[in-house]
């Protein structure tokens, strides 16, 4: 059975008076896909945010690889390993496709302030290594033929592909995928869905996915977490989890809800 990679026990956020997330557990295994899904306003995004390091949660802890990490900063997460993209594209839109895969490599480059500034040998051998990297990482994609077109240019589909592609770069042990596919039609959705199964194929890292695009869920999560108001409120085989009644009533609405909303 593959290890865990990243646990978090109780961990809970508020803003002002809002409780956005409540004691969210989790216990993702270094190689799955998991799917967390929920109504608008669940708490999605906030458990995102606060996994990446963008938010620091109100109570409870958080570990990768066994590794405390509460209160770190996103840059260090990233170094760990943990990367993500978001509801809306966040490309270096006017650089070139390559370029935006070289610069988030750059996390792992290993020489010093000095040797970069002064562009002494060992510049030059990273900087060949990354462009490398990065040319091989596009080919995986199919994005290599667009190697030297500026991404704000391309097609939506394929700069999101991009995006995901930037985001691996870095070395990622944890993919956080944020509704990768909104605004994408049909065949880019479908298209999206053989990159993530590619993904898990060629890299064999952790995946979590937040989408309302439930024909994409099901066709590749192996686990759901429901969450609605910020509560987990299922979680387990996708199918057998969104048939379940708390979950579809938390999408639809339930006749308590109808009541409230006409008094
Ligand atoms: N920085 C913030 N300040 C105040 N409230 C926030 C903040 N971030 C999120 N919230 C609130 O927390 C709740 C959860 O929001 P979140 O964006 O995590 O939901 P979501 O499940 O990702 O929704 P969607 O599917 O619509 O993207 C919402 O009520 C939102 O307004």
């Amino acid at each position: 059975m593959s290890k865990s990679i990243l646990t978090t026990k109780d961990i809970s956020i508020t803003f002002g008076g809002l409780k956005a997330v409540t004691d969210f557990n989790l216990d993702l295994k270094s190689d799955e896909l998991l799917g967390l899904i929920g109504p608008n306003g669940a708490g999605k995004t906030t458990v995102f945010n606060i996994l990446t390091g963008v938010y620091k949660p109100t109570s409870g802890e958080y570990k990768f690889n066994g590794r405390k990490i509460n209160g770190e900063k996103p840059h260090k997460l990233v170094q760990y390993g943990m990367a993500r993209t978001f509801q809306n594209i966040r490309l270096f839109s006017n650089m070139t496709v390559l370029d935006n895969v070289i610069v988030a490599n750059n996390f792992n480059m290993k020489y010093g302030y000095l040797t970069g500034a002064l562009r002494l040998p060992r510049y030059w051998k990273e900087e060949r290594e990354a462009k490398k990297k990065a040319i091989e990482l596009l080919e995986i994609f199919d994005l290599a033929k667009y190697a030297n077109y500026t991404a704000g240019n391309m097609p939506y589909g394929r700069q999101r592909k991009l995006e995901i592609a930037r985001a691996l770069s870095t070395g990622a042990k944890v993919l956080f995928l944020d509704e990768p596919a909104a605004g994408m039609n049909p065949k880019e959705t479908e298209e999206l869905m053989d990159t993530i199964k590619l993904i898990k194929e060629k890299f064999n890292i952790a995946i979590v996915l937040i989408e309302h695009d439930m024909k994409l869920v099901l066709g590749i999560c192996e686990r759901l977490i429901v969450l609605d108001r910020g509560h987990i409120i299922a979680e387990g085989d996708p199918i057998e989890v969104v048939n379940r009644k708390e979950v579809i009533t938390a999408y639809l609405g339930s006749d308590d809800d109808e009541e409230k909303e006409d008094e």
